[in-house]
């Protein structure tokens, strides 16, 4: 991974009991990256997040957050990092913008009261919420409250932006919404980090990915990395068994009539199979997305396939 890491760890553990909820991770987040991490319900995300942020301790392993150890540099770290952890908390009776205000008051270096008027409106009208709006927050949606959440997340215009699901309870005008705001931001240069189980939420998004599977680190690239073209293509025949033989050992893997073989062209390969007498059903290059990426990564077992060796020695 290129550029300066700012978050980096090396066998992050944290253990309750017997369970390990996060297993020996190392992370690498590059400067300027948007970095999804992504995993099912129970895998370790927030357990992560709040090793990052310095709210839980770890068992064993370390965090470097913006080049500095964490928690020992919370104090000098947490001002420079805006985050939204699972259920933003809020003073359900005051509005969104006195909450705001409140939470800068409560920073170690508010911001002079015109200035803190100005820029909580701003952040605000940025996450999609009207300034003006006098309700308590006991009387907003799950997703308008994420929003507020985001806000203040936003407040401090942070380097870095460590969110853990943000786009929790939003409709998709609203998921919308949030994604072109967090892209925004990455444009003008914050790093963010964002965990997701939602798969279609990271691809659409994230530069790089991360993928925790009970508590470890199954899988860690750059996107384009993962999604490259895979040089290979996939053949459904019902021959299958006879083109094998004839492909030799550019066949990668056989299950029933479908093929992946390695080829650099699928035009060529169609007819050098069509030419030998091999009945062609379909063929095209093999693209994986990545939930399939996802999948063969993970604890999951992929679907049973037989391997070439098996097919020619039956
Ligand atoms: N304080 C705690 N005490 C005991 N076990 C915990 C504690 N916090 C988390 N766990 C367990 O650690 C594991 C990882 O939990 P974590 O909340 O980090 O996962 P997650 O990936 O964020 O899941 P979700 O998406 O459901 O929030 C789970 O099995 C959870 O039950």
């Amino acid at each position: 991974m290129s550029g300066t890491a700012v978050i980096r760890t090396r066998g992050l553990t944290k253990r309750y009991g017997e369970l390990r909820a996060v297993d020996g991770i190392d992370l690498e987040v590059a400067e300027g990256a948007v970095y999804g991490f992504l995993g099912a319900n129970g895998s370790g995300k927030t357990t992560t997040v709040r090793m990052l942020l310095g709210l839980v301790l770890p068992t064993e392993g370390s965090a470097e957050v913006l080049g500095a150890p964490m928690p020992a540099s919370r104090t000098t770290v947490l001002p420079q990092v805006g985050a939204l952890v699972e259920g933003p908390g809020a003073y359900d009776h005051l509005s969104g913008r006195l909450n705001l205000a409140l939470l800068d008051a409560a920073g170690p270096d508010p911001l002079p009261r015109r200035d803190r008027r100005r820029r909580c409106a701003e952040v605000l009208e940025q996450v999609g919420l009207d300034p003006a709006d006098r309700r308590p927050v006991r009387a907003y949606s799950l997703g308008m409250r994420q929003r507020l959440g985001l806000a203040a997340a936003l407040l401090r215009r942070p380097r870095l932006l460590v969110l853990d699901e943000p786009t929790n309870g939003l409709d998709p005008q609203g998921i919308r919404e949030i994604r072109t705001l967090l892209l925004a931001l990455n444009a003008e240069g914050t790093t963010i980090f964002l965990s997701s189980h939602l798969l279609a939420e990271i691809e659409q998004m994230c530069t790089d990915v991360g993928v925790l599977d009970r508590g470890r680190l199954v899988l860690q690239d750059r996107l384009d990395q993962l999604l490259r073209p895979s040089g290979l293509v996939e053949v459904h025949s019902p021959d299958a068994h006879a083109a094998a033989r004839l492909l030799g050992d550019a066949v990668v893997e056989v299950a029933g009539e479908r093929m992946l073989v390695r080829a650099d062209d699928a035009a060529s390969l169609n007819h050098h199979l069509v030419g030998s007498g091999v009945r062609v059903a379909r063929l095209g290059p093999y693209e994986r997305d990545l939930e399939q990426v996802v999948l063969e990564a993970s604890s999951v077992p992929p679907a049973p396939v037989e391997t070439r060796a098996e097919v020619l020695t039956s």
